[in-house]
C-alpha cells in the first residue's frame, strides 16, 4: 500500500502542493484529475523521487520514500511514465526492455522472455529490433509502459498515458491498464484529463484543485460533487 500524507511542495513563492494526502491500496487504480496546474504531475514527481517534498511523508509498504534518490525509489518498485515518453531513442525496443531489467537477478533468457511477453502485450513485438525513434508517439507510450512493467513494479505512476495516442491504441492501453492490478499485483496512479477513461478504470478518484485535494470518491460520487462540478467539470 502506498500512503501519501500531508505532502507540501513549493517552487519559490508558488505552493504547488498544499498538504496532499492520498492512499493507494494494493491492486487498485487511483485516478487523479484536476485543472491544469493543480499539482498532479508534481505529486507524481514527489512520489518517484524527482522532487523532494518540503513536508509530508510517502510510505510504500511502510517504508518512507522521501529523500530517496530516483533509482532507489525505482528499485523499491515504483515505475513511472511521463507526459512525453522517455524511452531510449537510439536503442532498439529489446534493448530498451533489457536496460529496464539490469538490476534484476535473472538470466539473459528470463529477461528476454519477459521482454517478449510485454512487447507482445503492447503489440510491438514485430518491431522488437527497430529503434525506438522509429515508433510513433503513441507507440512510444506503449513501449514506455512495457518498459516499466517488465521491471515487475509494485506501483506505477502513469502521467497522461492517453494524450497524443490514437483512439485504437488508447483502447488497447485501457485494456492493458485495467488488468494490471489483478494480473500483475501492481497498483496504478493514473493522472489524466481523459475523464471517460478515468471513470472506467479507477477504483477511487482524487480531484485536485490549486495544490489541494478538492474531493475524492467513486466516479459517481465525484461526478455529483457540487464543488467538483463548479471548480472543474463545469469549467
Ligand atoms: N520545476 C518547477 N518549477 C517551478 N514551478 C513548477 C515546477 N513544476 C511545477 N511547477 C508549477 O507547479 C504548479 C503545478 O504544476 P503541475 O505540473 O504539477 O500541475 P498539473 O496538475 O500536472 O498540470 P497539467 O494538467 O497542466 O499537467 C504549476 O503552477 C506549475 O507551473
Amino acid at each position: 500500500m502506498l500512503v501519501v500524507e500531508d505532502l507540501k511542495k513549493s517552487f519559490g513563492g508558488l505552493q504547488a502542493l498544499k498538504g496532499v494526502s492520498v492512499t493507494l491500496p494494493d491492486e487498485s487504480i487511483l485516478g487523479v484529475i484536476g485543472m491544469n496546474g493543480s499539482g498532479k504531475t508534481t505529486l507524481l514527481n514527489c512520489i518517484n523521487g524527482i522532487y523532494v517534498p518540503d513536508e509530508g511523508s510517502i510510505r510504500l509498504d511502510n517504508i518512507n520514500l522521501v529523500g530517496m534518490p530516483i533509482h532507489r525509489v525505482a528499485a523499491r518498485g515504483v515505475g513511472r511514465t511521463f507526459q512525453v515518453p522517455r524511452v531510449f531513442q537510439h536503442m532498439t525496443l529489446m534493448e530498451n526492455m533489457d536496460v529496464a531489467q539490469v538490476a534484476h537477478d535473472s538470466t539473459h533468457d528470463e529477461r528476454y522472455a519477459r521482454s517478449e511477453y510485454w512487447l507482445h502485450k503492447v503489440e510491438l513485438l514485430r518491431l522488437r529490433h527497430n529503434y525506438a525513434e522509429e515508433l510513433s508517439g503513441g507507440q512510444q507510450k506503449l513501449l514506455e509502459l512495457a518498459r516499466i512493467m517488465v521491471a515487475n513494479p509494485k506501483v506505477i505512476l502513469l502521467d497522461e498515458p492517453f494524450a497524443g495516442v490514437n483512439p485504437e491504441l488508447a483502447q488497447m492501453l485501457i485494456g492493458i491498464i485495467k488488468e494490471i492490478p489483478q494480473q500483475h499485483g501492481c497498483s496504478v496512479i493514473l493522472v489524466s484529463h481523459d475523464l471517460t477513461s478515468i471513470y472506467r478504470l479507477s477504483n477511487h478518484i482524487v480531484v485536485m484543485n490549486e495544490g489541494a485535494v478538492l474531493a475524492e470518491g467513486s466516479a459517481a460520487q465525484v461526478k455529483e460533487n457540487p464543488a467538483v462540478v463548479e471548480a472543474y467539470l463545469g469549467a
